[in-house]
């Protein structure tokens, strides 16, 4: 079975902050990979290049598919970014989510009542937004049940430690075998709790590390 996501030589073709070789690695269906590196090392730009939110140099695949042969929006539904600082286009929540079961359920998972979804999106927090960010990801209905990447950008940036404890344990229910997540993380901990690879930036390389401190 081909690897969930697979990247070879894969850059930003605009000032790349990457080494000329870019980053290849593969990230298997069931699994979780945890990104870390310095500020402004080029993390959320490896993120966006997968998410085809910018333009880019090298190869990537979704299930032995290469990404050229699918179409952008079928493949944004497959590879689904949440990004670190969440866009919103109407002004109340329950806009922007198709309501389920499901959803009910991962607003309770997170510490957020059901009607959160009435709320003004101005009105949120940092810390409500960010969950709300993720959940209306993590509940994208999927047309064709076919198996998805989430590119997670510092999905617990804004939260206090509880509620990136229930973060976390949300994040795990995600992991069906078919799914996967890609994560930005600055936490090695948070990395050793939820993840079964680490790949570090070093000098623009992606370098596999220990999980373990
Ligand atoms: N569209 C762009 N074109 C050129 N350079 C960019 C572009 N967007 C960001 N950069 C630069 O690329 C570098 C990497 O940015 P990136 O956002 O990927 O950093 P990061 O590792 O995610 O940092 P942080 O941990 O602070 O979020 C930065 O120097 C940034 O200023």
């Amino acid at each position: 079975m081909p690897p969930l996501l697979k990247l070879e030589a894969l850059a930003p073709l605009v000032q790349s902050p990457l080494h000329p070789e870019g980053a290849s690695f593969e990230v298997r269906a069931g699994t979780t990979v945890a990104i870390m590196g310095p500020s402004g090392c080029g993390k959320s730009r490896l993120l966006r290049t997968i998410a085809d939110l910018e333009p880019s140099s090298g190869t990537v695949w979704l299930n032995g598919q290469e990404k050229k042969t699918i179409p952008a929006p079928l493949w944004r539904r497959r590879v689904v970014y949440c990004a670190a600082e969440s866009g919103w286009w109407a002004d109340r929540v329950g806009d922007h989510f198709q309501p389920s079961v499901r959803l009910t359920m991962a607003l309770e998972a997170v510490g957020l009542p059901a009607e959160a979804m009435e709320w003004s999106v101005p009105r949120l927090s940092s810390g409500e937004r960010q969950r709300l960010a993720l959940l209306r990801a993590l509940t994208l209905p999927s047309e064709d049940g076919e198996g998805r990447v989430y590119l997670l950008d510092e999905p617990t940036a804004a939260l206090d430690p509880d509620s990136t404890l229930r973060v976390e344990a949300l994040l795990r229910t995600v992991l069906s075998p078919s799914c996967a997540v890609l994560m930005i993380t600055h936490h090695r901990e948070q990395a050793a709790r939820l993840a079964n690879r680490l790949l570090c930036f070093d000098a623009g390389r992606l370098v596999a590390k220990a999980l373990a401190p």
